[in-house]
């Protein structure tokens, strides 16, 4: 059995961060440490919600007191997500040197969760400089939306051929795949919803249907989407097997959520989606 550390936001209501990424990992046979950044009422797109963000020492203390067990070296992953303040981010990062001090093969995927203007996604100061100057440098993998595209390369990214340039600036600073979550309008037809995924062998593409939501679009998509790829590789999958899986269990679940009419992501209903995904979309190798 693999082992991730998952370190990223709890909500009590919903689904997000570790809510949106813990069950699905496990559905898929990994077994997932959460480690919470922040423990929150509900996600921050609803504009308001209780709790508070956990002090950064708690992350340190947590690793070390799985240290004390002896029980670092079982750790084959760090994933980090939604970030509560970024002082948190030297702590996820000393967690990271150490894991893989103890386990070489240990990787480091990081989502770039960054707030979302258009959307509301509401993030603290100086995470976004956290994740483009520290945590990318360090990561092995790394799944930005195009929003964090953007921000990580400081390009304009406007259009399609600009993303795979992109992309390709992020590969040039460290991180060996990209995972690009969401082109957004920069994809290559307005009615699908796209992906890239980047390695040392290509980039490939892959569109899946844009469903139409009632209100708002759910939240926790990106979690969701980062934490089924990088059980996948754990699983020993391909990096293009475990980008078409993720890809098409991601789309079930956002099938099963649209015909539910609720906001929040639809999780445990579409679980065995997770695992046996019925939409078969496929990925094309464009470069
Ligand atoms: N198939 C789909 N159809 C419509 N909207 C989708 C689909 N899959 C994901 N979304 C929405 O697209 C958005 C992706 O958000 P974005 O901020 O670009 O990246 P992420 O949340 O993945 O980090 C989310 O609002 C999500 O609800
Ligand atoms: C508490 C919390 N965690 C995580 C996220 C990230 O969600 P997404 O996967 O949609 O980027 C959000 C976004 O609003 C959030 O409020
Ligand atoms: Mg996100």
């Amino acid at each position: 059995m693999k082992n991730v550390l998952s370190i990223q936001s709890h909500v009590v209501y919903g689904y997000a961060g570790n809510k949106a990424a813990v069950f699905p990992m496990q559905m898929l046979g990994v077994d997932t440490w959460a480690l919470n950044t922040v423990q929150f009422s509900n996600h921050t797109q609803y504009g308001k919600w209780t709790g508070m963000v956990i002090p950064q020492e708690q992350i340190t203390e947590i690793v070390q007191g799985i240290d004390n067990i002896d029980s670092l070296s079982e750790c084959d992953a760090v994933l980090s997500g939604y970030i509560g303040a970024a002082s948190q981010g030297s702590a996820i990062l000393d967690a990271v040197a150490k894991i893989k001090a103890i386990n070489p093969n240990a990787i480091y995927f990081c989502d770039p969760v960054m707030g979302h203007p258009d959307k509301g996604c509401i993030v603290a100061d100086g995470v976004a400089e956290f994740l483009r100057d520290e945590a990318m440098t360090k990561a092995d993998i790394i799944a930005p939306n195009l929003v964090e595209l953007r921000e990580l390369t400081g390009l304009e990214v406007e259009n399609f051929a600009q993303a795979l340039e992109a992309v390709k600036v992020i590969r040039s600073k460290g991180p060996k795949k990209v995972l690009v979550k969401h082109l957004s309008k920069v994809g290559q037809d307005p009615s699908q919803f796209e992906m890239l995924l980047a390695n040392e062998e290509g980039i490939w593409h892959i569109s899946r249907p844009l469903h139409e939501f009632k209100a708002k679009d759910p939240v926790g998509v990106g979690d969701l989407t980062s934490g089924i790829f990088l059980a996948n590789l754990l699983n020993g999958k391909s990096d293009l097997e475990a980008f078409e899986h993720t890809a098409n269990a991601v789309n079930d679940v956002m099938s099963v959520t649209q015909q539910s009419g609720k906001y929040e992501l639809q999780i445990i209903a579409a679980r065995e989606f997770i695992a046996n995904p019925i939409s078969q979309y496929k990925a094309v190798k464009i470069s």
